[in-house]
């Protein structure tokens, strides 16, 4: 490593040389778990799990990770087979809030990367700003509104490594349309299309939830539902060349009112996290059963 937050070729390598060294899994699908989604883990079979902190160059978790994941397993990296096919599930993330520099929020996907993974699902909690929708909906993420990012707050900042992907990546088009419509055709089959949207993500540094004020901007922006992550991991991935394919589940709606007395708090997001985690979990699931990895299409 070359000063605190430099990052270089070489971190990422020895991070995934290492992990090819103690699994005989080659993950062609990554999934991060957001905030109390991390039972997908537990459903992978045949597992290789390692603590965050036993893998060379990854990212602490800090209390926040630990907090907001499944207790006794936040961070770790759980490597088996979902209905067959080989994953890399990340069961707590790294947030700015917490500290983290965006390079270090964005380390594993540059890991996977030189996993073999082709496809990144990610997953959060998020805050509704759409009239339409309800605490519970899952929302397929159309596209993103990256706030830190349009103020300069970008892990794709510093030199390029050309070795992952060029100076100035598209992200027109990032959130795969195969996958979104493969998804609506999985929620149909399986009676979930009444609580499904699909719609544009914020992403907003937090760690504190939004003023009126605040809200109402994002409201008028046109953003779906707003939350603190997800958008630099997508980056990222997208500049790398994979696929992404991303869920927001709907955990509260955002205060846009100063008539309105309720305030949202992270335990209701959690709660609600909880409540909608199974369906979640099966829908990711048959989304990767369904994903023909090879030729990484849909
Ligand atoms: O990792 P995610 O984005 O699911 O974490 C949740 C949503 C917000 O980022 C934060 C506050 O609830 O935790
Ligand atoms: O209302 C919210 N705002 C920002 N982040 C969030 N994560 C869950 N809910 C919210």
């Amino acid at each position: 490593m070359h000063s605190k937050d430099q990052i270089c070729y070489e971190d990422y390598q020895q991070s995934a040389d290492w992990l090819l060294s103690q699994t005989q899994h080659r993950p062609k699908v990554a999934i991060i778990c957001g905030s109390g989604l991390g039972l997908l883990a537990d459903a992978l079979k045949c597992q290789d799990s390692f603590k965050y902190g036993d893998i060379p160059g990854f990212p602490q978790s800090t209390v926040h990770a630990i907090a907001s994941s499944v207790q006794g397993h936040a961070g770790r990296l759980v490597f088996g087979e979902l209905k067959g096919k080989t994953c890399v599930c990340m069961q707590g993330r790294f947030h700015m809030y917490e500290g983290h520099s965006l390079c270090k929020v964005t380390f594993p996907i540059r890991v996977f990367k030189l996993l073999g993974v082709e496809t990144l699902i990610v997953t959060n909690a998020a805050g509704s700003l759409n009239d339409t929708y309800h605490c519970g909906d899952i929302m397929v993420i159309k596209d993103h509104i990256n706030l830190p990012g349009l103020a300069g707050l970008n892990p794709l900042n510093g030199p390029n490594e050309e070795k992952f992907g060029p100076r100035f990546p598209p992200m027109s088009g990032v959130y795969d349309k195969h996958l979104r419509r493969m998804a609506f055709d999985i929620c149909k089959s399986l009676g979930f299309a009444q609580f499904v949207q699909e719609g544009v993500y914020c992403m907003v540094g937090g760690p504190n939830f939004e003023s009126i004020a605040e809200a109402r901007l994002l409201h008028r922006l046109g953003v779906d539902a707003v939350g603190m992550s997800t958008a630099p991991e997508v980056l990222v991935a997208g500049h790398c060349g994979m696929r992404v394919f991303g869920l927001s589940l709907i955990t509260n709606k955002v205060v846009k009112s100063y008539e309105d007395t309720e305030s949202v708090n992270h335990e209701s997001v959690l709660e609600v996290s909880k409540m909608r985690s199974e369906t979640l979990q099966t829908l990711v699931t048959e989304l990767v059963s369904r994903m023909d990895i090879n030729n990484n299409t849909a």
